[in-house]
């Protein structure tokens, strides 16, 4: 489909070419005499003629990308750890055709799931990276990206969801709502995007699907109701009852792949219409035209319920809830029906950009593949894609307007740089497949070339940036050095790499002890990165204690008034600066901030950036225990200069003292990462769990029961919490489980902020 609609926009595109070459729009010199005016009479109903002709052609050519991109789907599948996601991914492509057999996150065969392509992935069961792929089911292009489940690996999230039309949460219908799914939620939130909601899991024994939708409505502040009602449930979980259609399905065959289609069961009729009426009750709240029909008592259509449904979900008013069992094989093929049904086509969602030349006004972006062509990288991976030999980078990019295509010239608009595009490829997992040119609302990968992920490429012809996406501040890190001296450029390598690839990943170096400390979203992820190191470029890393990323921040408002004077034979050095510090109001948004507030020309303007350069620098290592000062503002009213020694080294040396100068006067405190921890264990062990929290320092914030298990929900520091999951399994004899991540930063006790401070001091006499 996608296919025809290209090559009859190509046709139309050479038509509308071959017409302006043999009929010139714009006269060069307009005729001066009367016969020369009756021809330009002439000319312009020529022009006139031409121009309808040539509105017709762009409308129809509008006509014809609307339509195919009617029929695009760009989703993403986002949930708690091990709800199936993966699993349920597995299913779409083997139900439409892009793979001939079902492989098993963690199966006996060993093979694993297509989209965990990392043997990392495939021999812990997790996904640790976001995949791409593409499908076609029933004439629909349908693009899906699956997430990692766990928290470390969040970032994968952000940039999917940034860039996706439509979204599957995924939950447990045992399970629940999780702390995870809270997040993916919130994330889904963020980005605006409209979403779909699918109980999986309907085989397991305590199975609930109902509790699971309540449990979405409070806790996720759903406004949702099912669309299906469950065939039996747990060992009896037949088949599925469709409340629009008001039919039943079942799925029959090895992989459930032979879909038939009954009525609804005598005994199920009864439920099947109260849910049918939730259904309708719930749409019509957010829809007046459906909330008419309802309220006259008039019959409501299959069609007529779907529409509403499709409107209130695009509108992010309403949530369907879709159910089945991917596992069993059940339910993953009306799930995609409803994917084309109820998320939106890449037209029916806005997305702007931001113009570069109009001081970064608003611009809208139509989703029209003949307007300017505007991209954004979501994505850079290196690698060694389709088994080639060596390591190369693509990247993956969103396309918003216009058209791109092999051998294109484009302009990364963030660095200016002008690039070939060598290679154009879409992506199955790790595989690819070669294309020449790829439109507006598709998602792409380009191979080859470098650049960073959230940089914005366009033709040329604008200079639009998109915003990029949320990305979250590491919590932790590690000293990691190579254990051979030798293997010191590959490990350079691999660090390189995998900071480019993961935003949320750092590598710094500690001033004072030299050593290369990488900081992440926590163990899980730091620790996938050593195995990485050593598994990808043969390198075997020596690795210290985790740590916590403390910050610093002050408290008070202090001032400083520093002269920086050196005379000691040639030139000298001079630079006063003058101004205070003082602590940004909270939810400011911003880290640091720097204010000129010089009447004058006590300083000329040349050295005010080395002084701001200068307070930076002093506020990357606060002189607590050596961590990064944030939520601060840095205030410059006056100094001085002189004409022959004043350069930027002094002014910026002046300002590195002026702020530790001040900085005990602002009486700065230490912030610790606190952790949202949700753990999950038979209730016999809840007293035991709970005591070990408040011994960790942890806030119990909510105590929930859910059929025999417990669940402690608490705020932690992410300090107390090192080695928690072996004091968990054998506090509960291995049953209990749980996830944790970021909340905020928080300050510290007073005796803990004395210890930290005293060891500091202690390492620096050492
Ligand atoms: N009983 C049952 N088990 C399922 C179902 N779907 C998935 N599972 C199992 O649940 C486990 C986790 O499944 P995955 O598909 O890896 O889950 P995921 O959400 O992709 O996991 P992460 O990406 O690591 O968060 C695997 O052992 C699956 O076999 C289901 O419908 N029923």
């Amino acid at each position: 489909m996608a296919r025809s609609a290209r090559s009859s926009t190509t046709r139309l595109f050479y038509s509308l070419c071959s017409s302006t070459k043999r009929t010139p729009l714009t006269p060069q010199h307009p005729p001066p005499t009367p016969v020369a005016a009756l021809l330009a009479g002439n000319f312009q109903l020529r022009h006139y003629a031409a121009s309808s002709a040539t509105a017709r052609v762009r409308e129809e050519k509008d006509a014809v990308w609307r339509e195919s991109l009617e029929k695009v789907r760009n989703i993403g599948i986002s949930a708690h750890i091990d709800s199936g996601k993966t699993t349920l991914t597995e299913r779409v492509l083997f139900y439409t055709g892009r793979i001939h057999e079902i492989h098993e996150v963690r199966g006996k065969d060993g093979v694993g799931a297509k989209m965990d392509s990392m043997d990392l992935e495939r021999e812990k069961g997790i996904t640790i990276q976001s995949a791409a792929t593409y499908c076609t089911w029933k004439d629909y292009q349908v693009n899906i990206i699956d997430t990692p489940g766990h928290v470390d690996f969040t970032i994968e999230v952000e940039r999917a969801l940034r860039v996706l039309d439509g979204a599957i949460l995924v939950l447990c219908s045992v399970g629940g709502v999780q702390s995870q799914s809270i997040t993916v939620d919130r994330q889904m939130r963020r980005y605006e995007v409209p979403r779909l909601a699918f109980i999986n899991k309907l085989d397991r024994m305590g199975a609930d699907p109902w509790k699971v939708l309540n449990q979405a409505r409070a806790k996720l502040r759903h406004h949702s109701a099912a669309v299906q009602v469950p065939i039996g449930l747990e060992d009896d979980f037949k088949g599925l009852i469709d409340l629009v259609q008001s039919k039943a399905y079942y799925f029959h065959g090895s992989n459930g792949e032979k879909i038939v289609a009954e009525d609804i069961p005598a005994d199920m009729e009864a439920i099947a219409s109260e849910k049918r009426r939730e259904l309708i009750e719930a749409v019509s709240e957010v829809d007046d035209k459906l909330a008419e029909s309802f309220l006259n008592d008039e019959p409501i259509s299959s069609a007529d319920l779907e529409a509403a449904i499709r409107r209130a979900t695009i509108a992010r008013k309403f949530v369907p809830f879709f159910m089945g069992s991917a596992f069993k094989n059940k339910g993953v093929q009306t799930l995609l029906d409803g994917v084309l049904s109820y998320l939106p086509c890449p037209v029916e969602v806005s997305n702007y950009a931001l113009d570069q030349t109009k001081d970064e006004e608003k611009v809208t972006l139509t989703g029209n593949p003949s307007g300017p062509l505007v991209a954004l990288a979501f994505k850079l991976e290196e690698g060694r894609f389709a088994r080639t030999a060596h390591f190369n980078i693509i990247f993956h990019q969103r396309i918003y307007e216009g058209v791109i295509r092999k051998g294109d010239f484009i302009i990364n608009v963030n660095t200016g740089k002008k690039i070939k595009i060598p290679r154009l490829v879409r992506m199955h997992s790790n595989e690819m497949e070669d294309i020449q040119e790829a439109h507006a609302g598709q998602i792409v990968a380009v191979f080859g070339v470098d650049c960073a992920s959230g940089d914005t490429f366009t033709d040329g012809s604008v200079k639009y940036t998109m915003t990029s996406m949320n990305v979250p501040e590491p919590v932790m890190s590690l000293a990691v050095s190579p254990v051979s001296k030798d293997s010191g450029g590959q490990f350079s390598k691999a660090l390189n790499r995998f900071q480019k690839e993961d935003p949320t990943f750092r590598v710094g170096l500690d001033a004072e002890s030299g050593e290369t400390i990488i900081s992440g979203m926590g163990e899980l992820h730091l620790d996938i990165y050593v195995e990485r190191i050593r598994r990808e470029y043969k390198v075997e890393a020596q690795v210290g204690k985790p740590r916590v990323n403390f910050r610093e921040t002050i408290t008070k408002r202090a001032d400083f008034d520093y002269l920086h004077k050196k005379q000691s034979g040639g030139q000298g050095q001079y630079g006063r600066v003058i101004g205070y510090v003082e602590p940004l109001e909270p939810g400011s948004g911003s880290k640091f901030e720097f204010e000129n507030m010089l009447v004058g020309q006590t300083i000329p303007s040349n050295y005010v950036p080395a002084i701001e350069k200068g307070f930076r620098e002093a506020a990357n290592s606060g002189s607590l225990i050596g961590h990064p000062v944030e939520n601060i503002r840095v205030v410059l009213t006056d100094g001085a200069s002189h004409n022959v020694d004043s350069s930027e080294l002094a002014f910026k040396l002046a300002s590195i003292y002026a702020f530790r100068q001040c900085y005990t006067a602002a009486k700065p405190i230490i912030l610790e990462p606190v952790m949202l921890v949700d753990i999950k264990v038979p209730t016999e062990f809840q007293g035991t769990v709970t005591g070990d929290i408040n011994k960790r320092k942890g806030v119990i914030i909510g105590n929930d029961q859910e059929g025999d298990d417990s669940v402690i929900t608490a705020n932690v520091p992410l300090n107390m919490m090192f080695g928690y999951s072996t004091s968990l399994r054998s506090m509960t004899q291995g049953k209990g489980e749980f996830t944790m991540e970021y909340r905020e930063h928080a300050p510290v006790s007073g005796d803990t902020q004395t210890q930290l401070v005293n060891a500091y001091k202690a390492s620096k006499e050492n």
